[in-house]
C-alpha cells in the first residue's frame, strides 16, 4: 500500500505529518495526519487513534487540538484519519446536510444505496488505515488506544468496544454514545444501514453494552454548556449502562465547557496522559 507525503514540519521535537493514499475501502483518496514524537531510532511507539465529529477532516483535531506537546512527553504516535471519503462522485454533498454524507461517515460501513460504495469507514478505520500505518511509521501495534470527539467519540466507543484486546484504552469528549437513540443517530443509521433497527446495535455503545460487550474502564468528558449535550450526546445513557454492566466509567462534566475545540484542547493533554499510563510496558 503506498501514500504520498502532502506535509510535514517539525514540532515539539518530532513531525507533524499529513499523508493522502489511494483507499481500495472507500475507493476514494483519503487524507489522514499523523504526529510522530522524538524517538530513537529503531524504536517502536504506542500509538493513540483520534476520531473526529461531525463537518471535520484530519485538519480540526490537527491545527486546533492542541495535542503535540503531551504526545512528545509521553511518546506517543497521534493519528488522525477524515471522517468520511470524499471526491468526485462520491455522493452526500454537504451542501444538503452537515450530519449526513461528506464528513458525517459515522463510522459505519454503509448497506443501503447510493453510500454502500463509498462509505466504509468503519473498515478503513479499522482494517486498511491501521495497516497502512503499521507500514509506515514505527508503531507498536501491541500498544494502542482510542479516542474520539461527539461522532468520533461514537466511533471510538463503539470500536473499542467490538475489539476489546486491540485497544488497551478507550476515551471521548462529548461522544454521542446511544446513536439508535438521538436525531443524529437515528438519521446517520438509519441513511447508511436502512430501516432494520437490529443493525444498528453494533454501531451503538449503549446498545453493545446491553448486548453483553465490556471494557476495563471508560474515560469521557462533556462540558455542560454543550449545545448539543441534551439532544443529541445524552451522557445519562452511558452511565446507566456502565452502571448496569459494571464497566468503571469516570465520566466527568466539566463546568462552562461547550461543544468546540475551545473544550476538547483544554482536556486533550489530561486524555493523552490517561492513555499513556495504560500504554507503558
Ligand atoms: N457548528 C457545526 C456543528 C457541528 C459541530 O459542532 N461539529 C463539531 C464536531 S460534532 C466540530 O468539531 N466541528 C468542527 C470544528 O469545530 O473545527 C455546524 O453547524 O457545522
Amino acid at each position: 500500500m503506498s501514500m504520498h507525503t502532502v506535509s510535514l514540519n517539525k514540532a515539539y521535537g518530532g513531525t507533524q505529518g499529513v499523508y493522502r493514499h489511494a483507499s481500495h475501502e472507500t475507493r476514494t483518496d483519503m487524507t489522514f495526519s499523523v504526529y510522530v514524537p522524538p524517538h530513537a531510532a529503531g524504536t517502536r511507539l504506542p500509538v493513540v487513534w483520534y476520531l473526529s465529529g461531525l463537518t471535520c477532516t484530519h485538519a480540526n483535531v490537527t491545527e486546533k487540538g492542541e495535542f503535540r506537546s503531551a504526545c512528545a512527553e509521553f511518546s506517543l504516535i497521534f493519528v488522525a484519519p477524515d471522517t468520511s471519503p470524499r471526491g468526485e462522485g462520491v455522493p452526500g454533498d454537504p451542501a444538503n446536510a452537515y450530519d449526513f454524507g461528506l464528513g458525517a461517515g459515522f463510522y459505519v460501513d454503509a448497506t443501503q444505496e447510493p453510500f454502500a460504495r463509498n462509505y466504509r469507514m468503519w473498515s478503513y478505520v479499522t482494517e486498511e488505515l491501521p495497516k497502512l500505518v503499521a507500514e509506515n511509521f514505527p508503531v507498536d501495534a501491541s500498544r494502542q488506544s482510542i479516542l474520539g470527539h461527539s461522532m468520533g467519540g461514537h466511533g471510538a466507543l463503539t470500536i473499542a468496544l467490538r475489539h476489546p484486546d486491540r485497544y488497551r484504552s478507550a476515551s471521548a469528549f462529548a461522544p454521542i454514545v446511544a446513536p439508535s437513540q438521538v436525531p443524529w443517530g437515528i438519521k446517520a443509521l438509519g441513511g447508511y444501514l436502512g430501516d432494520a433497527r437490529q443493525a444498528w446495535r453494533k454501531h451503538d455503545a449503549v446498545a453493545l453494552i446491553e448486548d453483553g460487550a465490556r471494557l476495563s474502564e471508560l474515560l469521557v468528558d462533556y462540558g455542560d454548556a454543550d449545545q448539543f449535550l441534551t439532544e443529541q450526546l445524552r451522557p445519562e445513557l452511558l452511565q446507566g449502562a456502565c452502571e448496569k454492566a459494571k464497566i468503571p466509567l469516570t465520566l466527568r462534566r466539566q463546568s462552562g465547557y461547550d461543544h468546540s475545540y475551545y473544550f476538547i484542547s483544554t482536556f486533550m493533554a489530561d486524555h493523552l496522559r490517561w492513555h499513556a499510563e495504560r500504554l507503558k510496558g
